[in-house]
């Protein structure tokens, strides 16, 4: 293809010449003037990357030449031969990479007038639970541009090209070029409706070598450096992993799956929510595992996965509700279609269908090619859920006094830090949102009860260690803290949690067990092992938690006597809930979720999940529905179909839809057959939770198989996993990792709370022994002080 040859063109004709300065000045009769003027234009723009120190450089050298006696004559010889030589290596790598130089500018042109001026939103009238930060806005910036580009390239010059684009790009991006990144970046700020730059402060703080004695023993917040030898692995605001390192888009590169193999357009993911996932009036009950089985699986996901919507030019949000958007405000808009005869979202008017609004999850790659989704949060499983993901969120959460986390006691009892200018925050003065290491934390009020209680578990032990330890400073002892708190975590997760989600054949293939006390440490890290996580997992596997909530989240005193329940869909984004002194605040809440049922993890799912997400009080059908958004959301990344990914999990392959009977019950293969074409269409999301279970765990086969790979390369990629020991690496002793290892979440609830005297002993089994919390140890600090 004639881009490979643009260095031996460049040796040619006026090629070399080709700078216009260089033709005029210095070759004043050269008989190629007029193929000089030709490219004129284009090396005016040209001009605007050339390195403006070119020309000292050359005096500089020429002045020391020419005050060794060569005079005024042999300053000028010398400043020309510098200069041609100079040119000639200009001029072929400009050649090179000019194909790659246009297609940026004619991204950024269509960037800006394919997205027109994306009308301006007021803040807070479009609620959102993934808001981007200023970190993220800054990759959709160079994201967007590139993934424009790269449809340029490639309907040019085919997909080939894309290798030597990116090489190019690399020698673009190295520090001796960055100037033309960031001259680039001015163009289009300038150009461009991009004169609000996206606000708020930049938290990522400078980078130090992984072999600072600091990294031996301290978890960064951004997880910099867990990996020594890929220090941003699995870092916040850096992209998720691909289980089959491949996506599927209907152009390769980023357009949304719309067709079935058949050649017919795949269904509204709205339909198919409503086909094969709406619960009906008989909700299943889960007979063993408790709704906090559900709140604690919602804490875990927004420790590790953080996937953030793409914002307007301006950094606000986009506004994808009417079913134009993606050509009247953004093509970073997918709304989802609702059916004529919905009965929830029913059409606008006689003569406008309904769009359940769907922002595109924020493109973040970093080169041409396919469209590359990231999370904000650290991907590790690291309570950044707490602590933040951001130097930033990291310090808004912290006292700066003995090691304590900030928190809030207007009402007479603890909860988190308030927020008070949260415009994602529907209820207002006094009952505001708050301020804690992930946004999220209003998404509903029962995550509440889980992050006031970690909140005061952190400053129960920090008051401890400062009693202990009394010379300590403030950062020593949140250090500390945070480390004993992250181990803590770590335990229940795969001690407690995933033992109830997963058979034990997948604990037990993916080394997800943890070891009992006295044996010993875990021999398993492997830096080879990333950690981030799989897009598979974050926008499909792990979302089965949605089927295990229900409508109604119950309170309940301590003597289990009832005290009402409080409706999901009226409460989306609304703390009110939390601030009611008389029913208890957060600790009914709590009380409520350890003695009511979960759900059954099952196709079906409770009314407010379907149709009430974000809905603004009193408004009907002013929010959305959670499974056609995470169906779609499955399309949006480019997660393959569902029987793509058997293969991996060693099921049969589907050829037909009798290939499915050995893991879908007969009525979930016909249901599935009356709004997929084809087997071979069925979304992740849909196939995932229509598997049958695998006896002693609530997922099937494929699901099982995802959250456990995604679980081990959070363990076995984790230089600070706490029953690690790994070399230059200060772990927990022995000692230390036994006495986390008795750590039970029953014991932190009784400690945290006042009202919990007795609590299940197997705190996610509805129907576990009721035992004292003073019959339950609590860690024992001796060991680390
Ligand atoms: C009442 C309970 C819950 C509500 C209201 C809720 C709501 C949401 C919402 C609004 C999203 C964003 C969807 C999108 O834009 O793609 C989301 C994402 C997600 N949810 Fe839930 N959720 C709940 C419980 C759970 C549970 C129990 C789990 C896991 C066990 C879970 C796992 C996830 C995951 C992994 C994501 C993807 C996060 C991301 O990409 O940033 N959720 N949820
Ligand atoms: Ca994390």
């Amino acid at each position: 293809m004639d881009y490979i040859n643009f260095n031996a063109e460049g040796m040619n004709g006026c090629a070399e010449k080709k700078n216009n300065i260089f033709c005029s000045t210095f070759y004043p009769k050269m008989t190629q003037k007029e193929k000089c003027s030709q490219e004129k234009a284009q090396d005016e723009d040209d001009e605007e990357y050339e390195d403006e120190d070119d020309e000292d450089e050359d005096a500089i050298q020429c002045n020391a030449m020419s005050r060794e006696g060569g005079g005024q004559k042999a300053w000028k010889f010398c400043a020309v031969i510098l200069r041609a030589l100079s040119l000639v290596e200009w001029v072929n790598k400009r050649r090179r990479i000019m194909p790659f130089v246009d297609a940026l500018f004619d991204a950024l042109n269509s960037v800006d007038s394919a997205t027109g001026l994306e009308p301006s939103v007021p803040d807070g009238a479009i609620v959102s639970s993934q808001v981007a930060n200023a970190e993220s806005k800054k990759l959709q910036f160079t994201g967007d541009v590139l993934e424009v580009a790269t449809q340029f390239l490639v309907k040019k010059y085919g997909v080939g090209i894309l290798t030597d684009a990116n090489e190019v790009l690399a020698e673009l991006s190295a520090p001796e070029s960055a100037s033309f990144l960031s001259q680039l970046r001015t163009k289009r700020q300038s150009s461009s409706d991009y004169s609000n730059p996206p606000s708020g402060q930049v938290c990522q703080g400078p980078p130090k070598s992984c072999f600072d004695p600091v990294h031996d023993r301290i978890r960064s917040i951004t997880g910099y450096c867990n990996n020594r030898d890929k220090a941003t692995q699995a870092n916040a605001v850096t992209p998720i992993r691909r289980l089959l390192g491949t996506t599927s888009y209907s152009d390769s590169l980023q357009a949304i799956r719309n067709a079935s193999v058949t050649g017919s357009p795949l269904p509204s993911t709205r339909l198919i929510s409503n086909k094969l996932h709406d619960e009906g009036s008989t909700p299943n009950f889960s007979p063993s595992v408790n709704h906090l089985h559900m709140q604690i699986g919602q804490f875990i996901a927004h420790d590790i996965i953080f996937m953030p919507s793409s914002v307007a030019k301006d950094g606000s949000n986009l506004n994808c509700t009417s079913c134009s958007s993606p050509t009247t405000v953004s093509t970073n808009c997918a709304p989802i279609p609702a059916p004529s005869d919905d009965k929830y979202f029913t059409p606008v008017s006689k003569t406008e269908a309904r769009c359940i609004r769907l922002t595109r999850a924020l493109n973040g790659q970093s080169g041409f090619g396919v469209r590359t989704q990231i999370d904000q949060n650290t991907h590790y499983l690291d309570m950044s859920v707490v602590y933040g993901s951001s130097d930033c969120e990291a310090q808004n959460v912290r006292s700066f006094s003995n090691g304590l986390l900030k928190t809030y006691t207007g009402m007479g009892y603890a909860l988190p830090p308030q927020t008070k200018n949260d415009t994602n925050c529907q209820s207002k003065n006094p009952y505001y949102c708050f301020t804690v290491g992930d946004f999220r934390n209003c998404l509903h009020p029962g995550l509440l009860p889980l992050h006031t209680v970690f909140i005061k578990e952190h400053n129960r032990l920090a008051v401890k260690v400062k009693s202990a330890r009394s010379s300590w400073n403030d950062e020593q002892i949140y250090q500390f803290v945070r480390s004993i708190m992250v181990a803590q975590w770590q335990h229940i997760v795969y001690n407690e949690y995933l033992p109830k989600l997963l058979s034990d054949k997948y604990l037990t293939d993916f080394k997800l067990k943890t070891m009992k006390p006295g044996s010993g440490s875990f021999r398993g890290y492997d830096t080879g092992m990333n950690a981030a996580l799989s897009g598979e997992f974050a926008a499909a596997a792990f979302r089965f938690g949605h089927s295990q909530s229900r409508q109604d989240f119950a309170r309940q005193d301590a003597t289990n006597k009832s005290l009402g329940a409080y409706d999901l869909g009226y409460n989306i984004f609304y703390s009110d809930q939390v601030y009611q002194k008389s029913l208890g605040g957060t600790e009914t809440m709590l009380m409520g979720l350890i003695k009511t049922a979960a759900m059954q993890v099952d196709r079906y799912f409770s009314f407010p999940i379907r149709n009430q997400l974000f809905e603004i009080r009193g408004q009907n059908a002013s929010g959305v529905d959670l499974i056609a958004v995470n169906i779609m959301r499955g399309r949006d990344v480019g997660l393959l179909p569902y029987v793509k990914y058997r293969d991996i999990v060693g099921l049969p392959k589907v050829q037909n839809w009798n290939d499915l009977a050995s893991t879908f019950t007969a009525g979930n293969i016909a249901a599935l057959k009356t709004v997929y074409a084809d087997p071979a269409d069925i979304d992740l999301y849909s196939g995932l939770v229509m598997e049958t279970p695998i006896s002693g765990g609530q997922l099937g086969p494929t699901a099982s198989w995802i959250v456990a790979e995604q679980f081990r390369a959070l363990k076995t990629g984790d230089r600070f996993y706490y029953e690690n020991q790994v070399q230059n690496t200060v772990g927990f002793t022995q000692d230390q990792i036994d006495a986390i290892r008795r750590v039970k979440l029953a014991k932190i609830f009784c400690e945290n709370t006042d009202i919990i005297t007795n609590i299940n002993v197997d705190v996610f089994d509805l129907n576990s022994n009721q035992v004292s919390c003073s019959s339950i140890p609590d860690i024992d600090l001796k060991w680390f002080l």
